[in-house]
Parts: structure tokens; C-alpha cells; sequence
């Protein structure tokens, strides 16, 4: 059994961990963590931290012991100056609600790379994790939509080079960019995309702590993640009615199954592929073939087989990636968005002249 770290930072670190909660607590009633075990296999303590009070009560399946509450009026507000001195005075008080928990195996921490608390918390913390502990630490990282503004192009810039200096294990790419093809409103595509990484997350605890047909196990996985550039993606698919296995391996390494855009076969590094479902549909030949397409480009593919009794096959990939144009796409925005930011700044320190000439007056009455 695996012991399993899970922390959310922020508010979009704190929902895809609720996420997470709910399913792992049967996906209904509000009240399920009340009275309900985790269907965890692994021993796993999740842990949301944040600044602001409200986000942390929006939190639904999320147990109260499990919420650290920053003080910091409501958010550092998209600073990430701020949201790192927050962290410095507060790090011994989380570490030790950490260390309190026991020893893990593996641990996770999710976090949007664009606001302030989440994406000024996480760099340090993994930092802290990592120097006191031995066990690798994987960050599962939500890129911004594009539009959202130039505070956030540039935090996000800054916190992924920061994450990557951090001595993380890997980084795990979401873009909701790119997942917002979803459509609907801005909440329920929050909702669907933190829905899509909780699922994603559960299935992978589930076949790191399996007894497989052909096993893939946390080894495995850790040599996934040193592969390319110490970034990586997930994809999965749930065949629908009549899909063979091997359309449910190709849809999961298609945009309709990844949580990041990327051409699998040309920049992908290494891969791990989990395959969960009934036996019948399981075809040892129609799996191997897809496997060794996939190997035949990107290098070195583990392989893994859970049989469930009656399930509809599912499939999970972790995909390393060695390079990433997406990646180099947000950057080249992130650097204009930094230079607008700086302008701007350059801007309002002139404007100071205005307020010399508004002094010039000081102490003087009007005469009439
Ligand atoms: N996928 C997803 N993205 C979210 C969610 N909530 C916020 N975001 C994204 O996260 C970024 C903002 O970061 P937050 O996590 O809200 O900020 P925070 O870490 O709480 O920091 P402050 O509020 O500035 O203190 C934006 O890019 C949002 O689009 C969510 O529930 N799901």
C-alpha cells in the first residue's frame, strides 16, 4: 500500500483537490465525507492551503482537518511578491501539519500557475518537501487561459521556471486554454476540466498501487517522469459503446483525451500506458500494436493491464516530453506581457512628475 501525499495551493489548487475528494468519496452527497471511507486504496492525505478564507469554505468534499487557512485578508490578490513573503512567515506551521501526517511514497502538489497564492506557494514548498524528505514530488500545474490578462502571463512564466528550479520531481501540464474547447460557461468549465483531472489523478493512484496483469508500479512511473524535459502531460479515454481497445489508445493520446496540447508522436520523451477494463476487451494483439507505435516515436513505453470484472475499457497515459511548442508559445507571450507590465510601471513612475507639479502649490491659498 502506498502512502500518498496531495496538496492543492490556491483556489484552483484547492477545487481540482476537491475534485479529487469527490470522487474518491463516492462522487455524491456533500455529506459523503462525513460518514464515508475514501475509496482510495493507497493510504492518501490530501491537504488544501490557502490565503483566502472563502475559497476554502467553498470547499465541499474537502474535510475541515484537511484545509489550512493562510490568514491573509482574501488572497495576495495575483501577487506573487506578496504570496512568497506569506509563505516564508507561514512555511513552519504547514510543514508541520505535513510532517504530522506521517511518511509517503509520493507526493503531488496542484496549483494554477497564474494567480498568486498557488503559484507563490508552490515553488518553495516543494523546496522545503523536498530538502527534509526522500520521496519524489510531482506538481500538477493549470496554465491560463490566454486572454486572462498580463499579471497572469507573467506569474505563470515566472512560477513554472520557478517550480522547474524547485528540485521537483516533474510537472504535470493542464491548460485550460486548451481544454476550453469543453465550451459552456467559465464555472462549469472549471468544473469539467478539474473534474477531467481528478479522474485522471485517481486512475493513476489506482495502477500505481495495483496488482496488474502486466504491472506497472511507482518505479515505472518515476522513470516516466525523468524522461525529456522534466515536463509532462496525462491522457485518458473511456471507450463508449462498441470502441474497440485500440481507437481508446489512440483517443487518449488525441487532443480529445490530453490535458495539454501536444503532438504525442513528435515531441513526446517516454510514456506509461494503463489499460483498465473487462477482459473481453482487452486484445493482447490490438494493445500491442498501438504500444509499439507509440514506442517506435517516442522511446521507451511502459505498459500496464488492470482487469476489472464488467468494466468498459479505459485508458490512462503519463506522457514526458522532451519538447513543447505550446510551452514556447505561452513564453513568447509571458515575455510581452512582462515587457507591457514594466512599461506600464515605467509609466506611473512618470506620472509622479504630475503630482511634483500638483506640490508646487502646497502651503498657498487662492487669492481673489
Ligand atoms: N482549471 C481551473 N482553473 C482555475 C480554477 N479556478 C481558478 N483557475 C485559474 O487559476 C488562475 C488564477 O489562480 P487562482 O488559483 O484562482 O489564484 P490563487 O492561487 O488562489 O491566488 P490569489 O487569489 O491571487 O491569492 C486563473 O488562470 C484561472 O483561470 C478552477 O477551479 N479550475
Amino acid at each position: 500500500m502506498l502512502n500518498i501525499l496531495i496538496v492543492g495551493n490556491g483556489q484552483c489548487g484547492n477545487r481540482i483537490l476537491d475534485a479529487i475528494n469527490k470522487e474518491a468519496f463516492g462522487g455524491k452527497s456533500k455529506f459523503a465525507k462525513f460518514y464515508s471511507q475514501q475509496k482510495y486504496k493507497s493510504k492518501v492525505e490530501t491537504i488544501a492551503i490557502n490565503t483566502a478564507i472563502n475559497d476554502l469554505k467553498e470547499l465541499s468534499f474537502t474535510k475541515a482537518k484537511d484545509r489550512i487557512h493562510i490568514p491573509h485578508l482574501h488572497g495576495v490578490g495575483a501577487n506573487r511578491t506578496l504570496g512568497k513573503s506569506v509563505f516564508e512567515d507561514n512555511k513552519s506551521h504547514i510543514m508541520r501539519n505535513i510532517e504530522e501526517r506521517g511518511n509517503f511514497d509520493v507526493g503531488f502538489v496542484i496549483t494554477s500557475a497564474s494567480g498568486g497564492t498557488g503559484s507563490s506557494f508552490t515553488p518553495p514548498l516543494i523546496k522545503e518537501i523536498k530538502e527534509k524528505h526522500d520521496f519524489p514530488v510531482y506538481a500538477v500545474v493549470v496554465l491560463p487561459f490566454r486572454e486572462e490578462g498580463t499579471l497572469y502571463l507573467q506569474n505563470a512564466a515566472f512560477c513554472l521556471k520557478e517550480i522547474r528550479d524547485s528540485g521537483v520531481d516533474g510537472i504535470i501540464l493542464a491548460d485550460n486554454q486548451f481544454l476550453k474547447q469543453i465550451g459552456g460557461n467559465v464555472q462549469s468549465a472549471y468544473n469539467t476540466i478539474n473534474d477531467m483531472i481528478a479522474r485522471r489523478i485517481l486512475f493513476l493512484l489506482d495502477a500505481l498501487d495495483s496488482e496488474m496483469m502486466m504491472v506497472t508500479d511507482l518505479g515505472d512511473f518515476k522513470t516516466v517522469m525523468s524522461g525529456g524535459a522534466g515536463l509532462a502531460t496525462i491522457g485518458f479515454y473511456e471507450a463508449e459503446k462498441g470502441m474497440n481497445i485500440k481507437t481508446t489508445i489512440q483517443k487518449a493520446l488525441s487532443p480529445n483525451g490530453l490535458l495539454f496540447s501536444t503532438d504525442v508522436y513528435k515531441e513526446g520523451s517516454r510514456a506509461m500506458v494503463i489499460i483498465k477494463g473487462d477482459k473481453s476487451y482487452l486484445s493482447i494483439d490490438e494493445i500491442s500494436s498501438e504500444v509499439e507505435k507509440l514506442s517506435s516515436s517516442v522511446g521507451h513505453v511502459f505498459k500496464g493491464i488492470i482487469v476489472r470484472k464488467g468494466e468498459a475499457p479505459q485508458v490512462l497515459v503519463v506522457l514526458t516530453l522532451e519538447a513543447a511548442e505550446e510551452l514556447e508559445n505561452l513564453y513568447s507571450v509571458a515575455v510581452d506581457a512582462i515587457h507591457q507590465e514594466r512599461e506600464k510601471k515605467t509609466r506611473i513612475e512618470e506620472q509622479k512628475e504630475i503630482d511634483k507639479a500638483f506640490s508646487k502649490i502646497d502651503g498657498l491659498e487662492p487669492n481673489y
